[in-house]
């Protein structure tokens, strides 16, 4: 059977549109939902594999976005948030009811500080960025699936476009390795 990686991507990539406004996102309460409203379209949409990003029941992959933290807001039941968390960089701020991931941010001295993560599949809106390379893909092994499986996998996720890595893209490894080079005064 092919792996579920992800209902976004799994029967096929559905692309952005372009000028996209932003829209709500919602969790998964069947009332009295958190919601979050992200004033603009995010970035470096991406699959991640790692074990800290919420995922869909049953997928192997997340998909979480970038958006600059000044177009966040919380703006329906900001009191049923909790930090999942405080003891690694990206805090995510859960719904305790449900368990849904609404947004994390970064509070310390980090390269991708002003940027907070979001799934944008919280929301009903169409015409989100679509999810642009899968990072961490090896670290799904860590939380139990066969590696055997792995070609598999990164197979699938090529097939639907999607360049696979085990850490982020190189891009964004650029930006976070300019930001060590530049505290320790080497570029
Ligand atoms: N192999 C680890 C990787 C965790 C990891 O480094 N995740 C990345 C991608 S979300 C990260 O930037 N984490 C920072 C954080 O969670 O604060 C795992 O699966 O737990
Ligand atoms: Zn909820
Ligand atoms: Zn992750």
């Amino acid at each position: 059977m092919a792996p579920f990686i992800h209902p976004l991507i799994d029967n096929g990539i559905t692309r952005g549109i372009k000028d996209f406004p932003g829209g709500k996102l919602s969790c998964k309460c069947p009332a009295d939902r958190v919601e979050v409203t992200l004033d603009g379209n995010v970035l470096n949409n991406h699959a991640c594999g790692c074990s800290k990003c919420w995922k869909p029941k049953g997928a192997l992959f997340a998909v979480i976005a970038a958006i600059p933290r000044e177009q966040v807001s919380v703006t329906a039941n900001a009191q049923n948030l909790q930090i999942v968390d405080s003891s690694v960089s990206i805090q995510r701020h859960a719904c305790k009811r449900c368990g849904v991931h609404m947004f994390g941010r970064i509070e310390t001295h980090h390269p991708l500080k002003g940027l907070d993560f979001v799934h944008v599949e919280l929301s009903s809106e169409k015409g989100w960025q679509e999810p642009q390379f899968a990072a961490f893909v090896s670290s799904i092994i860590e939380q139990g699936f066969d590696p055997s499986g792995m070609n598999e996998v990164r197979a699938k996720l090529k097939k639907e476009g999607l360049e696979t890595y085990d850490t982020l893209s190189p891009p964004l490894m650029d930006v976070i390795a300019t930001f060590v080079a530049q505290q320790s005064s080497k570029l």
